[in-house]
């Protein structure tokens, strides 16, 4: 039996600024992403009959069709029915570390990572290009987090374009778990509050490589200097999910008034939301600092770092 066990990493976003609307429905945006540690397992492993199984630890994961893994799958067995037949159908075990619904791409890097071991499982050979090609058929944050590291994203989110890689600096995020915000939701009530302020073509070039917010971020990171990122971060969806969720503000306002902290920022479409930190001890020492000042069990509280890779084959 062929088998790979591969790693997913989370990402947060740097920036996320939307600069237009497109005429398929999604908007047109300048986001800088950036991947953690955060991880969840995955393993996937061939089976005689030309089905797809999911399994998961995670109790609000499915495992039908609406599995992000799943429909990766059946994308690969639509695309390569040769293979399929070959090689058979794939059984996929999910270990969920990253909280689900979080603004961290959880769905999508799962995906990811369901592609390359498909590539792999099924002696494809496959660029990095082509798995990433495929993902965007399933997702806008897929071909990133195929690539992984620090990119600039641009169009609905997929076309990449790779920034110097920024490794430990040292993060705490937070999530309530009891709280999931629809990315549908969010991009749909931006546009909605402030779609009319819409100011740039966005087929001219020049107008994208102005994306204001984005741009200062892009200069503290070919700079390496954390601070000057982490005081120049931007999210646009904040406008429209803090209000909306006061306990997000409050966790924000909280992270922000640690000593230690450099800078703090809603990831995607929320709700969780990282502050980045001088040190990994620092980090540390914040998280039990909110702990104590947010007694409350429904929140999480990871200490993570950013890294320069996005999936990875742990084993076979
Ligand atoms: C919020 C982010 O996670 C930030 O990185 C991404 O922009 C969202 O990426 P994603 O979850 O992979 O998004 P998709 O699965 O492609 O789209 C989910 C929904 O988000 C909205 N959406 C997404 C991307 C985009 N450029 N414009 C949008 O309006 C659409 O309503 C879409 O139905
Ligand atoms: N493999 C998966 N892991 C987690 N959630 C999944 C998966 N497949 C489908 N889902 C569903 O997708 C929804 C969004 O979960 P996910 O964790 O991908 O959100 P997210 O981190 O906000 O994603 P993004 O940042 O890409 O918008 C959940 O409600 C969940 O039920």
């Amino acid at each position: 039996m062929r088998s790979y066990k591969l790693i997913a990493p989370a990402k947060i976003n740097l920036s996320l600024e939307i600069i237009g609307d497109r005429p398929d429905g999604y908007h047109e945006l300048v986001m800088i992403l950036q991947s953690i540690d955060l991880a969840d397992e995955i393993e996937i492993h061939s089976i005689s009959d030309e089905t797809i199984r999911v399994h998961c630890n995670h109790p609000q994961v499915p495992t039908d069709k609406s599995n992000l893994v799943y429909r990766a799958a059946e994308l690969m067995a639509t695309k390569f029915p040769q293979a399929l037949a070959k090689y058979g159908g794939v059984d996929i075990t999910l270990n969920k570390h990253i909280p689900v619904a979080a603004g961290l791409a959880g769905g999508s890097t799962n995906a990811a990572a369901v592609l390359v071991g498909i590539d792999l499982l099924w002696n494809l050979g496959l660029t990095q290009t082509e798995i990433e090609e495929l993902g965007s058929i399933l997702g806008s944050d897929i071909p990133f987090c195929v690539a992984g590291g620090t990119v600039i994203a641009t169009g609905r989110g997929e076309q990449l374009s790779p920034l110097p890689t920024l490794d430990h600096i040292y993060i705490v995020l937070g999530k309530y778990r009891s709280l999931e915000v629809s990315t549908a939701w969010a991009y749909k009530t931006y546009r909605q509050e402030y779609g009319s302020t819409y100011l740039r073509d966005t087929n001219d070039l020049a107008s994208r490589a102005a994306a204001v917010h984005s741009a200062p971020v892009v200069k503290a990171i070919l700079a390496k200097d954390a601070v000057a990122i982490a005081k120049t971060m931007h999210n646009d969806l904040e406008k429209v999910v803090l209000p909306s969720y006061p306990q997000v503000l409050q966790l924000k306002e909280v992270f922000a008034s640690q000593p230690g902290v450099i800078g703090t920022m809603m990831s995607g479409s929320g709700p969780s939301v990282f502050a980045l930190c001088a040190s990994q001890s620092q980090a540390e020492q914040i998280q039990q600092q909110v702990r104590q000042i947010i007694p409350n069990e429904d929140l999480e509280l990871f200490v993570t770092r950013t890294i320069t890779h996005g999936i990875q084959v742990a084993g076979k």
